[in-house]
């Protein structure tokens, strides 16, 4: 294999759209008509065959499947995690991409043999399910439709035509008015599935009899509830998620010029208009540049837009190939579109969706935790105080030890003042035995020693030496009291200016705390208000609902075919208005907890707790209103509905 530049080698990233490339073997046509391979590939890489230097790489992808590959390798790299995601509450989408008759279809839907990653994903989904048991309770939903000529379509019911996309805040762009089928099992699925395949519009084209020339778009909305007490884990009690997983078999990629009649080179337009803009969404998006990105210029990429903002899903391309020769050109453009489709960066989000219930207990729980964390800290403030007490009546012993040694201390200089005096005392004495010897002798007083005399010399040696005896006791005393009461006093002022600087200290802790406490306390009623408004919120909704749901039976307790045209169509307006105001006031709701900063979402279309959903009350006003022309033949039987006033 020669090395050569390549494009997006760097590429392979998990936040980014997956890519796959898959060959598919050469057809019968092709070698009937002389083509040979000219593109081939190997581990990651796509290259083009060379027959004196080998492959020359021109392409890395995420992964590169040769035609030996089955459906089940593919499903297994390309659509298994993606799945799995989805069924974990973030969205997801795979789309096979290529021209008409590269293998699309195949890789899609696959065959009895070889199902595709639409019943492989199935398959998987509903054995997550089982898994899952009473732990978890799953709400699978299938929808099928197919943009035509940019035309939206109902595949599972072709009644509902050019069906009109709208924005839902917790779904994403959704379609008004398209079919959800339940899902109650795989085959249930698969069988939904088939019915909307005969559904599917094809036209024959120059390249394959039974090509689609539509794009076909299976949606599978999963909603997961954990079951309240079912999970170990408390952190999951009441979590619930909400997914989608779309299933994509786009047209042929192939251009218009390739379009023999008309009516095809429309459909084509059509097909290369949302293609096209597709491409540009894409090419865009890999840029990075996230502004003015034409998703509404279609309805693919409109449908899609939620998917590929990057703002919480997961998403794979399997871009369908063939080697041939004669179509090297379609192939090279194939692969140029997958090289851009895998430089878009896309973050995965979970979905989590809370109702009131879970709300309310996720609040309490948070109540606890706030109630445990202020305990804390109130036991450590407690805690500090006491040390704080204990600090300050340590210091008060310290001063009470600190004053009684300085009183020793004057009590002990005031000694060492006496001795000196007495000292000074003795030498004056001294001083007057001597002048007195020398004036009753009549001499010189400084001709008088000591030693003149036997007796006073003895007496006044002895008075000098008691003297300074004393002195010199005194003195050694009085310097060891000094120096040891000096020290303890140096000793006991450094412990009093480190208790000083420890009860500065734990005052500012003190403060802290305070400041916390009060914080906490905030926080605890503000959740507490919160959770008290959520309550009356809650019951004033559950009357409004029980209300509703009485007029419901109220109405359903009527024989339709007894009610005026007029009448009816008043009941359906309460009906409309009442279902309305809860909606709005849900959403109101909604959008009051979105300004704090809450994830939370309501049930959006579905009115809570009644387990009637918007779709039900919906169908069930349509119903209504189906019956409405044939009841006038009865309006004169006189039978004026009952019909509830609203409170
Ligand atoms: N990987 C593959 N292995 C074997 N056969 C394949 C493979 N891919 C496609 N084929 C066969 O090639 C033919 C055309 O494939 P397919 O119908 O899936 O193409 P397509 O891209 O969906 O075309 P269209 O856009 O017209 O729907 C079919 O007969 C299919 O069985």
């Amino acid at each position: 294999m020669k090395e050569a530049q390549y494009e997006g080698a760097d590429a392979v990233r998990k936040d980014h759209v997956l890519v796959a490339v898959r060959f598919r073997p050469m057809s019968d046509r092709e070698y009937q008509r002389g083509d040979r391979e000219v593109w081939e590939c190997e581990g990651q890489a796509v290259g083009i065959a060379d027959q004196d230097t080998g492959m020359q790489v021109k392409f890395m992808y995420d992964h590169v499947f040769g035609g030996a590959a089955s459906n089940a390798d593919v499903y297994g790299a390309v659509a298994s995690p993606i799945v799995a995601s989805a069924l974990d509450g973030i969205n997801g989408t795979i789309f096979a991409y290529g021209v008409t008759s590269s293998g699309k279809t195949h890789t899609m839907m696959g065959s009895g043999a070889a199902p595709g990653m639409v019943p492989q994903a199935i398959a998987q989904v509903f054995a997550t399910v089982a898994r899952a048991g009473a732990r978890t309770e799953f709400t699978l939903r299938l929808s099928m439709m197919e943009i035509y000529n940019e035309v939206l379509n109902d595949l599972l019911d072709p009644a509902r035509s050019n069906l009109k996309l709208r924005e839902d805040p917790r779904r994403g762009v959704g379609v008004e008015g398209i079919t959800e089928e339940n899902l109650v099992s795989a085959e249930h699925a698969i069988q939904v599935i088939a019915r909307g395949n005969e559904n599917r519009k094809t036209a024959a084209t120059a390249f394959n009899e039974g090509s689609s020339r539509s794009h076909t778009i299976i949606r599978l909305s999963i909603e997961a509830r954990d079951r309240p007490g079912a999970n170990a884990d408390p952190s999951f009690r009441g979590r619930r998620t909400f997914s989608l997983l779309n299933l994509i078999d786009l047209a042929g990629s192939e251009s218009a010029k390739a379009e023999i009649h008309s009516k095809q080179r429309m459909e084509g337009s059509f097909i290369n208009k949302s293609l096209l803009t597709l491409g540009t969404v894409i090419h865009k998006l890999a840029e990075g540049n996230a502004a003015h990105i034409p998703y509404r210029d279609s309805k693919l990429t409109r449908l899609l837009q939620s998917s590929l903002t990057g703002s919480g899903a997961r998403v794979a391309v399997v871009c369908t190939v063939t080697p041939a020769s004669t179509q090297a050109e379609e192939t090279h453009n194939t692969l140029k579109f997958a090289s851009r489709a895998k430089k878009i960066a896309i973050a995965a989000k979970r979905n989590e969706i809370m109702d009131q219930s879970t709300l309310i207990s996720r609040y309490q729980e948070e109540i606890t935790t706030l109630r445990s964390q202020l305990d804390i800290v109130m036991r450590e403030q407690l805690a500090q105080r006491e040390n704080l007490l204990a600090s300050v009546r340590n210091l008060g012993t310290v001063r009470g030890t600190t004053s009684i040694m300085l009183a020793e201390r004057e009590f002990l200089q005031a000694q060492l003042s006496a001795s000196d005096e007495h000292s000074d005392k003795l030498a004056r004495a001294l001083e007057r035995m001597r002048l007195q010897l020398a004036e009753s002798r009549g001499v010189d007083p400084d001709a008088i020693g000591y030693g003149l005399d036997e007796d006073v010399a003895g007496e006044s040696a002895a008075v000098v030496s008691a003297a300074r005896t004393l002195r010199h006791g005194y003195d050694h005393v009085l310097a060891e009291k000094v120096l040891a009461m000096e020290s303890k006093v140096g000793a006991a002022i450094d412990a009093l200016r480190a208790k000083e600087e420890q009860i500065g200290s734990q005052r500012a802790v003190l403060a802290s705390l305070a400041g916390l406490e009060d914080q906490i306390q905030g926080q605890l009623s503000e959740v507490t208000a919160e959770n008290t408004t959520l309550r009356g919120e809650n019951a004033c909704l559950r009357r409004e609902l029980d209300r509703l749901e009485a007029q419901n039976n109220h109405v359903q307790g009527y024989y339709l075919d007894d009610l005026s045209h007029a009448e009816l169509s008043e009941l359906i307006g309460t009906l409309t208005q009442a279902v309305e105001r809860v909606r709005i006031t849900v959403q109101l709701r909604r959008l009051a907890r979105g300004k704090r900063g809450s994830n939370v979402s309501l049930l959006g279309g579905e009115t809570p707790s009644t387990g009637m959903s918007r779709e039900a009350m919906r169908a069930a006003l349509q119903e209504l209103q189906l019956h409405s022309p044939s009841t006038s033949d009865k309006l004169t039987n006189g039978h004026a509905p009952d019909v509830p006033t609203e409170a």
